[in-house]
């Protein structure tokens, strides 16, 4: 049992709080935690936190934002009520995918213009091209701004009409079959003008660049449109709600650790999916470990490294493409899978887009298997039905957050305990100890 000290739950993870207090042998703090019907959160501390190192845990799945209010008010709670050092023990991390750029995929909007708008082979580099000697007006000059919301409005009927020049529209192109399979929202009709919903593939989507060629066109002089930094302000909302410490897993920018001024632990997720491939995948030896996209090569090598493993990566293009035979039209495969079991790495699933396509292209290139290793399983919306239709054989995730309801609805889905690592943590934090320890084998 360990002295002195508090855990403190929300509501985003009771099966987890309730695995790190009888791990470290405290019983979980005793409080009421509710909602006004209008929605604000009401807190009651029943047990006393004076003069306590408390452990607030809550993550960062489900009702996201309510769950980071709570948070904010849990951690001043006990502040307020003289706790002598707040950790906030965040297993997922919200936001942490918009840390400080703009999370829209085709970069900073209006830094470039969008698109060409009478064709769909453009790259976002390239277009509009700088103008020579003879050449037509640039339609990002000013007193082209006429002509390009013309043809603006001229793409868009032709979008609508299905029409395309000959070129075949991109959505078609890579819409997967089993996005029909899963009530046919997928991509496609998940896009934010319609649902409101944002999602990292909506970049791909055709009406959503349109949108934003639009506003690129209509924008004033001078103005630059610009997106919230949400991650910079949750950073300070944690801070100035009175957290001492953090500790979370797998961020997916470590780099965000940079935008605090108080002491952030990042555990690795690494150890415990290693262990999995060890102990679970028959000659593992023979088999690629995979990234499903450039952003996760990293920590995708570092187990292949660590394993003495072959490593292969999907190129996750960002730019619509002409389609060929290598190319999933936006995914790109580098490395040889033929006749090998692929196990995929990544920090998360969300939509699961990512890596029910890349299964898709990794069967598509020879794989006999595919398996996907995740650290967050966040699943949210149709994740769960479109990895049952998927190429996947199986997908393994931790439970930082909840994963109870996932396993109900899918046979593909198993789980690592992800409880006794953030207790020892915990142990280690309040007994001054090394956490980078932890990770030592
Ligand atoms: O399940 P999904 O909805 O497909 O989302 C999961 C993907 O999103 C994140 O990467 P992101 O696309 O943000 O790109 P990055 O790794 O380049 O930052 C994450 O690392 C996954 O690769």
């Amino acid at each position: 049992m360990v002295r002195n000290i508090v855990v403190l739950g929300g509501n985003s993870h009771p099966q987890l709080v309730e695995i790190v207090s009888n791990t470290l042998g405290v019983p979980p703090c005793q409080r009421i935690l509710k909602k006004f019907s209008v929605g604000e959160s009401r807190l009651e501390i029943q047990d006393s936190v004076r003069g306590k190192d408390v452990y607030i845990i809550q993550s960062g799945g489900g009702k996201v934002n309510d769950n980071f209010v709570d948070l904010c008010i849990m951690i001043s709670a006990c502040k307020t009520g003289s706790a002598k050092r707040v950790t906030a023990v965040l297993p997922l991390f919200p936001y942490s995918r918009q840390p400080d750029v703009p999370y829209n995929k085709i970069g900073a909007p209006l830094a470039k213009a969008p698109t060409d708008i009478n064709r769909c082979d453009f790259t976002f580099e390239s277009r509009p091209s700088t103008p020579g000697p003879g050449q037509p007006q640039s339609l990002g000059l000013p007193n082209g701004i006429d002509g390009a919301q013309k043809k603006l409005g001229k793409a868009s009927i032709e979008q609508q009409n299905g029409l395309s020049n000959g070129i075949t529209p991109r959505r078609s192109d890579t819409l997967d079959s089993h996005q029909s399979a899963s009530g046919g929202r997928g991509r496609g009709s998940s896009s934010a003008s319609q649902t409101g919903v944002f999602t990292t593939h909506d970049y791909q989507d055709p009406t959503i660049l349109s949108k934003e060629a639009k506003n690129f066109f209509q924008a004033k002089p001078g103005y630059k449109q610009w997106v919230a930094q949400a991650g910079t302000l949750v950073a300070d909302l944690l801070t100035c709600a009175g957290a001492d410490h953090i500790i979370t897993m797998d961020l997916h920018d470590p780099q965000y650790q940079g935008f605090f001024d108080i002491p952030v632990d990042n555990l690795y997720g690494k150890a415990l999916l290693k262990r999995y491939i060890q102990q679970n995948i028959p000659d593992f030896k023979e088999a690629v470990i995979v990234s499903p996209d450039a952003g996760g090569a990293k920590r995708a090598t570092a187990i292949a490294d660590d394993l003495n493993m072959e490593f292969a990566l999907i190129h996750k293009e960002r730019r619509p493409t002409r389609i060929t035979d290598r190319q999933n039209a936006t995914m790109m495969l580098v490395g040889d899978v033929t006749n090998k079991v692929c196990i995929l790495v990544d920090d998360l699933a969300d939509t699961s887009n990512t890596i029910t396509r890349a299964a898709k292209l990794l069967k598509k290139e020879g794989a006999t298997q595919v398996l996907a290793l995740l650290t967050h399983g966040v699943f949210s919306g149709d994740a769960i039905a479109r990895i049952n239709a998927s190429a996947l054989d199986k997908v393994v995730v931790t439970n930082s957050v909840p994963q109870e309801e996932h396993c109900r609805l899918c046979p593909k889905l198993e789980v690592l305990e992800v409880g006794p690592v953030f207790a020892e943590a915990i142990r280690r934090v309040h007994h001054g100890e090394s956490i980078s320890a932890l990770f030592w084998e």
